[in-house]
């Protein structure tokens, strides 16, 4: 019996199907790819293109996308730093779910404070939480601007935006950076590729 936040007299019940057994039938090991960066740095781009190319291998994953999630599970949360450390607090915990049902959860939020990243990698066995750190410049998010909200922000007409007014604190060790190389951004295509052999390295996407 525990007593957990709010909670009290909780049990936790033992399923018999356990999660060795669902990566045994999906060939494949559970984890969390977290990509964090500026709002236009390409996460939503990426998860989308590892989501295609983990499918074409025959390996499940699903993403969580930030801006998607607001639309139902996060609609009730704004953008206040205790809102965003909430935010991302509940979906580490549904990344933690989809990890251990056996999949390869790609999450993809701006997830802007050190700390929040941190609190959902101590929810997993370290190794299978993966942060992916988009380390593209501001100026070429805000020259992107496909949604116009560094327009606005610029304007000031949304308070509290991410790289204009309020901060972001960029991972200090993270396992993959994606950057560019001579002033160009890799494709989508390639960036993702760089994700797969990470977690073909790890053997993520083998079960034995
Ligand atoms: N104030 C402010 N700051 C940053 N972003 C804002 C803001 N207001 C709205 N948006 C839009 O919300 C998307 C980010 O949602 P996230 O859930 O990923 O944000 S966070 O992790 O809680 O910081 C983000 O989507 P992406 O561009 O895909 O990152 C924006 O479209
Ligand atoms: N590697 C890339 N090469 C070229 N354009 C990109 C790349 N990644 C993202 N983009 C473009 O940049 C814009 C923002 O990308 P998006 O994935 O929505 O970013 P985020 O989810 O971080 O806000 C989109 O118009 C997208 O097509």
């Amino acid at each position: 019996m525990a007593t957990l936040g709010n909670s009290t007299n909780i049990f936790w019940h033992e399923c018999p199907v356990g999660k060795l057994e669902r990566q045994r039938l999906l060939k494949q090991k559970g984890c969390v790819v977290w990509i964090t960066g500026l709002s236009g740095s390409g996460k939503s781009t990426l998860a989308c293109s590892l989501n295609r190319e983990l499918y074409t291998r025959g390996k499940l994953s699903y993403v969580l996308d930030g801006d998607n999630l607001r639309h139902g599970l996060n609609k009730d949360l704004g953008f206040k730093a205790e809102d965003r450390t909430e935010n991302i607090r509940r979906v580490g915990e549904v990344a933690k779910l989809f990890a251990d049902a056996g999949l390869i959860c790609i999450a993809s939020l701006i997830s802007p404070y050190r700390k929040d990243r941190d609190a959902c990698r101590a929810m997993l066995a370290d190794e299978n939480f993966i942060e992916v750190f988009m380390n593209m410049p501001l100026e070429l998010c805000e020259a992107r601007d496909s949604k116009g909200l560094y327009k606005l922000a610029r304007a000031g007409k949304i308070k509290g935006f991410t790289g204009i007014d309020d901060p972001y604190e960029p991972p200090l060790n993270c396992e993959i950076e994606i950057q560019q190389k001579d002033g160009v951004c890799p494709t989508p295509g390639d960036m993702a590729g760089e994700v797969v052999s990470y977690l073909e390295g790890k053997g993520y996407l083998h079960y034995q």
